[in-house]
């Protein structure tokens, strides 16, 4: 029975987690704690593994304090850059523990980020538009960073420039941010939980990749995984893509 803490368990990621953990066979709901709790071996109830949806000015303080209480940790709180990333690589490294931090744990997000790789050297413009609930506090969101990053990435490797854009005049931001180059675009509104379409361009023709997540139970496959293999692999891992074979 794998053992189980929840920090940020009352927020709207975690309060599905708590649900989706509780509802397997192979693990239990050992720790429920919140912001103003302190994350300690006690206050852990003797976890295995800590499930972590925050916020991103807390994340990383709570994954160095997870790894000092011994307990291996699973994160989706957003807002991690390649800094944070190498802290966290070198004290789980030293602690020999585990750490999985995935901007999206949604199946359909995933192969979209992957999709929008394999695609992205075949087409001269790329751009990334999010589309989120407006209580979100982050943007642009972590899946769109690592999408722009993934597409600037193939985009490189294949030789390709810059995405064509005349644009001289752009004094409200119109055109949105840009991610390694990638412009990326947050939409904010109400009645959504979490979108993302990638657009490509050639000329005469566009391929439109979108995903979906509907309902936050999207994201609990990929949690549940994660929280499974976690512990079988040491350090830090970004992103589920290897864990589900990709
Ligand atoms: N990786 C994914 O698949 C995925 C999916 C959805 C959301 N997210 C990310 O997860 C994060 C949380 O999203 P949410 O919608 O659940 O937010 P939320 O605001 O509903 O929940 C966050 C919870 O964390 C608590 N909290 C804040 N600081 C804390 C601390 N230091 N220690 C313990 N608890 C603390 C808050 O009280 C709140 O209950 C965001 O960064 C969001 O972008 C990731
Ligand atoms: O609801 C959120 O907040 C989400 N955050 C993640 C992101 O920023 O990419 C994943 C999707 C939902």
């Amino acid at each position: 029975m794998k053992r189980v803490a929840v920090i940020g368990a009352s927020g709207r990621m975690g309060t599905a987690v708590v649900k989706a953990v509780g509802a397997c066979a192979d693990m239990e709901v050992v720790a429920r704690l919140n912001g103003g709790d302190t994350i300690s071996r006690e206050s852990l109830g003797g976890a295995d593994v800590a499930v972590e949806f925050t916020s991103p000015a807390s994340s990383e303080r709570n994954v160095h304090a997870l790894l000092d209480a011994g307990v291996d940790a699973v994160v989706g709180t957003t807002g991690w850059d390649d800094d944070a990333y190498a802290r966290v690589r070198a004290h789980a490294e030293e602690a020999g523990r585990s750490v999985l931090i995935a901007p999206n744990f949604a199946i359909g997000a995933v192969l979209a980020m992957r999709f929008a790789q394999i695609a992205a050297p075949f087409f001269e413009s790329a751009e990334v538009v999010e589309m989120h609930h407006p209580d979100k506090v982050d943007a642009p969101s972590g899946t769109a960073i690592a999408t722009a990053r993934g597409i600037a990435r193939a985009r490189g490797a294949a030789g390709l420039g810059d995405v064509p854009d005349a644009t001289e005049s752009d004094p409200h931001g119109a055109r949105g941010a840009r991610i390694d180059g990638v412009p990326v675009h947050a939409v904010r509104l109400r009645g959504l939980t979490a979108s993302e379409e990638v657009l490509l361009g050639n000329p005469g023709e566009q391929l439109v990749i979108r995903t979906d997540s509907f309902d936050r139970v999207s994201f609990m496959p990929g949690v549940l995984l994660a929280v499974r293999s976690v512990s079988s692999r040491p350090g830090l891992t970004v992103g589920i893509e290897s864990v589900m074979g990709l």
